[in-house]
Order: structure tokens, then sequence, then C-alpha cells
């Protein structure tokens, strides 16, 4: 049987304080298969950035993993040493995230920081670096790599940075690709084709994706498996189809409830949008409920 890429164990995390441990995240488990798109979704706040942050290694205080493992390729990567995560990232896992602005060096152009990581992952020379750095712009869509590569990231539209990024995030063939809202900054025909992208490289590459987004139409088109956070727990997980066909987790219904589907009566303005009661700004209660319905579903009600 394959065994999985990316194996989360029982993930917790929590935010130390003074006056104690608040849990982040709770008991979360969820598993990639090599070449695998599995999607996180879930409103903001339950917890699906600093899930991949844990993952990357790459948390902050006061945010701590307080138990559990994440094992990607046989290793449980919460025990490497600083300096093998550093050389892990970027070489087999990569990582995109919802605003390239943020991630890019504003005073260096985007073919020096293409170029940089076949230099720093696979000790090219700067020439041969440069001629691949322009081949990896092509293969994201770019116009004219040739001249772009001398471009600054401010010169570039936010469409063409989040490729410059993906360009990047994929340099190293890396196996395992996390994408946290990459398209949720750029508009709706930008996005249609950034998602495009991203499918049509890490199919033909085989590359996984861990993709994070709290828009279930975008999950929907790219993902073969979900799971649904909420709170910070793993709430429910599915094949894509199954998911949506039958969402069996009363929050999953809620956020499917909260979706206004074209035609129907909902759009004709004769039925009211469903919404949820979040429990995402009051912490304490993860303390006494591992799994928080949204008020009325526990009943029966559609959420
Ligand atoms: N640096 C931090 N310091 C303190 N709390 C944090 C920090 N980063 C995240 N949190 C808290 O951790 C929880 C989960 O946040 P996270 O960013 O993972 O949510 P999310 O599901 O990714 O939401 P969004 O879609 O808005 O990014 C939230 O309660 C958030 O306030």
């Amino acid at each position: 049987m394959t065994e999985p890429l990316l194996d989360v164990r029982n993930l917790d995390l929590v935010l130390s304080h003074r006056s104690g441990d608040l849990p982040i995240l709770q008991d979360i488990s969820f598993q990639i298969m090599p070449g695998e798109t599995y999607g996180l979704v879930g409103e903001s706040g339950s917890g699906k950035s600093v899930t991949s942050l844990a993952i990357m290694g790459l948390l902050k205080k006061p945010l701590k993993v307080s138990g559990g493992q994440v094992v990607f390729q046989g290793q449980d990567l919460l025990k490497l040493r600083p300096r093998r995560m550093r050389d892990l990232r970027g070489d087999r896992v990569a990582m995109i995230f919802q605003e390239p602005m943020t991630a890019l060096n504003p005073l260096s152009t985007v073919g020096r920081q293409i170029a940089e990581m076949y230099v720093l992952h696979q000790g090219k020379s700067w020439r041969e670096a440069r001629r691949l750095a322009v081949h990896a712009l092509d293969s994201v869509k770019v116009p004219n790599p040739e001249r772009r590569v001398g471009n600054y990231p401010h010169q570039m539209s936010g469409g063409l940075r989040q490729r410059v990024m993906i360009a990047m995030a994929l340099a190293c063939d890396p196996d395992l690709l996390i994408a946290d809202e990459p398209t949720t900054a750029l508009d709706v025909t930008v996005q249609a084709e950034v998602l495009r992208l991203i499918k049509e490289l890490c199919a033909a590459r085989g590359t996984a994706v861990l993709f994070i987004s709290h828009d279930l139409g975008v999950i929907a088109s790219i993902c073969q498996r979900v799971g649904v956070m909420y709170a910070g727990c793993l709430v429910e997980e599915n094949d894509t189809v199954a998911l949506f066909s039958n969402p069996r987790h009363a929050y999953t219904r809620g956020l499917m409830g909260a979706l206004p589907r074209l035609g129907s009566r909902l759009t004709h303005g004769r039925q009211r949008l469903v919404d949820i009661d979040s429990v995402i700004a009051d912490r304490s209660v993860l303390t006494e409920t591992r799994f928080i319905m949204p008020r009325g579903a526990a009943n029966g009600e559609s959420a």
C-alpha cells in the first residue's frame, strides 16, 4: 500500500500566555497521498493557516505545537533541526501565500529571486540559474519572460506576482506544495487562471497540494479530498464529491447552506442566506467541547 506523503497526527497547538496555554488547534489528523490535492476549508480564524505554518516549521511565538506529529516522507518534521527544516523548505515542501507582495523581496528582481532557488537548493551557477528562471516564468505563462525576469515585484500585476510565486515554489520540483489562499486577493477571472495553472502544473509534475481556502467553490474546483475546519478542530473529512453531495457535520451543512446558488429562489430574493453562529472569537469554549454545532443545526434544522 502507498504510504502517505504527509501524515499529520493528533496535532495540538496552543497560544502560550502567562495565565496558561490557550488551545488553538486540537487533535488535527489528516493524510495527503503523493500527488493528491487536499483542501482545508473553514471560516476565518478556524486554524487553517496555523496548521500550514506548523507543518512548515514557521510558527512564531506565542504559538507553539504542544502535541502530535507531522510525518513527511517518513520523518517527523517537528523533530527536525532548524537547519534541516530550512533545507527541506523550498526544496521538498514549498509554500505560496495569499499576498505575494509580502513574500517577495521588493528590492530584488523577480528573476533573481527565482534564480536564487536554483543556486541555493541545486547548486547551479548564477548564469545557469538565470536561464532556468526565464524558463520557469515561461512555464507559469508569464508573457515575455526574457524581459520580465528584470522586473521588480511592484512592476507586475497581482496575478503576475502570484505566477512568480508559483514559479519560485515549483522551481525545485517539491513533493508538496502548500497554497494558503493563493487566489483570494485576485479578481475572479485572474483567480480562475491561477487556479487552473496550479492544477495543471501540479498534475503534470505529480506534486501533492495542501490547498487552504475559506471558499468552498474554489476548493471544489481543485481538490480531490477536503477537510473542514471549525474552531481549531477538523470536524469532517471526505472525498470532494461525497462531501458536497452528503455533508455529514452540521457545520459543513451550514457552510453549504450559506452559499448562494444561481437560479435558486435565493437569488430572486425570496429566501435568506443562512448564517452560522461563530464561536471563534470565544476560545474558552474549546476547552469544554470538541465539536461545536451551529445553532439549530444539532436539531436537524438546515443550518
Ligand atoms: N501570531 C498569532 N498570535 C496569536 N494568535 C494567533 C496568531 N496567529 C493566529 N492566531 C490565532 O489562531 C487562530 C487560527 O488562526 P488562523 O490564521 O490559522 O485562521 P485561518 O483559518 O487561517 O483564518 P484566515 O482565513 O482568516 O487566515 C485564530 O484564533 C487566530 O486569532
